[in-house]
């Protein structure tokens, strides 16, 4: 029998109570990776929520799941200035790369270090804003210093929250990235329909994330892993190691594969252990990011022009063409 249709203070009881529902399933889905209920679960709710906005649009809200499916058609990109640089690394490509850098950061600190090893992720580098836990610019790094608005493209990707577990304003950088199996999939359609392929997970990424369609972006299936606070905020975390957590505990999805190092030579077996992974991965890796884990550390030994002394990128060799 059809239900009676709801009153407005029915509704909108009702479609907060959905989005609730709705977008904790969605994190525990696309952020979290562990899944707590069946597509066709979501799928009702969703269909519930979707009818409620039809009849009573003013419920419509801008952190609603009905909002990730995109379908503005963008004019272009606005520049974006990042009132705090997005620094590039300096690179190793060698084991002495790396322990000299370890003896240059502890000459320069005058004390042993720990360092927190993380894998660099072969995507596309973001800055994300948050005011009052509300999801309020998404911008690309550019050249550090000017990026390109993609706010309303990245409010499709749905490991992006578009409202954090606490009302905090917060400045987030990460990378986006499109998995391995999603850019197999997206070449193989793009081969049927006689477009040109993409080269690679990070090309495919990247022109994602340039489409003016929003609903092309939506379509794409990339995703996030977020590791460096610009602007802290009511953030307390005074590593790296537990910034990492810190953004976590916030909503980001942040990559499980890092460690803490208190050697150099942990740091070394770790790049090893990841080259030897790296294939078996879900999404591509270049390489991996050794930072000092202190902040005291890291605010010690500052940066040079381009990048700071407190890290290095050591860079794998690239992998065989892609398939
Ligand atoms: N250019 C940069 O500063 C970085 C670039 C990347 C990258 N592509 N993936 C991971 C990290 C990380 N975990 O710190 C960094 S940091």
């Amino acid at each position: 029998m059809a239900q009676a249709p709801l009153t407005l203070a029915e509704a909108t009881d009702k479609a907060k109570e959905l989005r609730a529902q709705l977008n904790q399933y969605s994190h525990e889905y696309y952020v979290a990776d562990t899944p707590t209920v069946e597509d066709y679960v979501y799928d009702r709710l969703y269909k519930e929520l979707s009818d409620i906005e039809t009849e009573y649009p003013d419920l419509i809200t801008s952190d609603s799941p009905t909002q990730r499916v995109g379908g503005k058609i963008l004019q272009g990109f606005e520049k974006v200035t990042h009132e705090v640089q997005m620094y590039s690394l300096n690179d190793g490509f060698s084991k002495e790369d790396i322990y000299d850098f370890d003896e240059r950061v502890q000459k320069l600190a005058g004390k042993p270090v720990s360092y927190c090893c993380e894998l660099k992720i072969d995507g596309l580098a973001i800055s994300l804003k948050y005011e009052n836990g509300k999801f309020v610019q998404g911008a690309t790094r550019g050249d550090g210093t000017v990026g390109e608005n993609i706010t309303e493209n990245l409010k499709t990707v749905k490991s992006i929250p578009l409202e954090l577990k606490k009302p905090i304003s917060v400045e987030v950088r990460g990378e986006c990235y499109m998995p391995k199996q999603s850019f197999v999939n997206l070449n193989k359609e793009r081969e049927e329909a006689g477009q040109d392929v993409f080269a690679n997970p990070r090309n495919a990424a990247a022109g994602s994330l340039r489409q003016l369609d929003t609903s092309m972006v939506a379509k794409r299936n990339l995703s996030t892993f977020l590791y460096t606070v610009a602007d802290f905020g009511p953030m307390t975390a005074q590593t790296q190691y537990d910034a990492l957590n810190e953004l976590s505990e916030i909503g980001f999805r942040t990559n499980p594969e890092k460690k803490l190092c208190q050697t150099i030579d942990e740091v070394w077996a770790y790049i090893e252990e990841y080259h030897e992974k790296r294939s078996e991965l879900p999404y591509e890796i270049d390489g991996i990011v050794i930072k000092t884990n202190e902040f005291t550390i890291q605010d010690e030994l500052g940066f040079t022009v381009k990048a700071p002394r407190w890290a290095i990128a050591y860079k794998f060799p690239p992998e065989e063409a892609q398939t």
